[in-house]
């Protein structure tokens, strides 16, 4: 390498370092809800460079919270125990049998795996079931198709938040790990199955987070899925409030999840590719992010 061109590395590396420096401004002791879909957790090298930037956001004088999910996950472990399952408007049907195996996934596989990642850093992740010092309290929901209510078992959402325990974590440095299952406010004994994305919308809003974060499998919301010239790349939560109708599959509850932490005071919401190696830095530190992002 000549003396011209390393010069000119050096100067690029610098510009990407200093890019960042009003986006540190930003968001130095704010706290960012990143939301970890199952989908992209596909390889262990994903899951150490998602670990290294929840590690770097800390360091950097961010609050991370990762809320995960593991949707995939739960699934081939149904598949291995013989247990059928199926989708409805983008909500798994959740029978007492898979409830059981929800929360044996979430919380003791997904959970426990995200933990250590981070922790190979030091001692700073700690995982906090949606069940644990009432974080979440769910109630059950239905889904209608074609006009018709369909009972889709024990899935809920997110009605209650009681966000202490995640507080006391951020408060120690620690970087909350959040499994998504909340007990049945109306009847506390039994426990709900919640999408990821809606808790994680619901702790955001919760926690007066500066960002929600989602990382899924896909560059971001297709206006016209399956047509990949369709990226949106930002969308008002008015024209998002009139598009939701019109999506399918696991994108309905993303985007509503999307929708309500804007709603409900959360500045922005960015739906991200996980499977791009850093892609929260990308996001949180540069001018243009990348994927699709919802403002109010
Ligand atoms: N309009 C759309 N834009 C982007 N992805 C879409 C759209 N409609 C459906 N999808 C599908 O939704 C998937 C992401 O949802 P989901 O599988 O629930 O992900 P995750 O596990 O990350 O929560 C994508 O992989 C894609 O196949
Ligand atoms: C009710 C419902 O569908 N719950 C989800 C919870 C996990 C999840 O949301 O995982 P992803 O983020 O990976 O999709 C499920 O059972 O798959």
């Amino acid at each position: 390498m000549n003396a011209r061109t390393s010069t000119e590395v050096a100067a690029g590396k610098a510009a990407t370092l200093i890019e960042s420096l009003p986006w540190l401004k930003r968001f130095s002791g704010e706290t960012i809800v990143v939301k970890f879909g199952g989908n992209a957790m596909v390889d262990a090298d994903l899951i150490r460079s998602f670990a290294e930037d929840m590690v770097y956001l800390r360091y950097a004088g961010i609050r991370p919270v990762v809320v995960h999910g593991g949707g995939p996950q739960i699934s081939a472990m149904l598949d291995r125990l013989g247990i059928r399952s199926e989708f409805v408007g983008g909500y798994r049907v959740t029978t007492p049998e898979a409830m059981e195996v929800v929360r044996m996934v979430l919380t003791g596989q997904v959970s426990r795996e995200l933990v250590s990642s981070i922790n190979a850093h030091g001692p700073l992740a700690s995982a906090v079931a949606g069940e644990d010092a009432r974080l979440f309290q769910g109630r059950r929901r239905g889904v209608v198709v074609d006009g018709e209510p369909v009972d889709i078992g024990l899935v809920g959402d997110v009605v209650a938040v009681d966000p202490a325990a995640v507080i006391g974590h951020l408060d120690a440095g620690r970087i909350p790990v959040i499994s998504t299952i909340a007990p049945d406010i109306d009847d506390p004994e039994q426990s709900l199955n919640v999408n990821a994305d809606s808790a994680a919308a619901a702790l955001a809003v919760a926690l007066g987070a500066a960002k929600l974060v989602v990382l899924t499998d896909v560059a971001g919301l297709y206006r016209d899925w399956p047509d990949r010239e369709s990226l949106v790349s930002a969308i008002s939560a008015t024209e998002l409030r009139e598009l939701i109708p019109r999506l399918e599959s696991g994108m309905i509850p993303k985007m509503t999840a999307c929708l309500e932490a804007v709603d409900g005071g959360v500045p922005k919401a960015a739906i991200i590719d996980g499977r791009i190696p850093h892609s929260i830095l990308l996001e949180v530190f540069t001018h243009e992010g990348i994927g699709t992002e919802v403002t109010a």
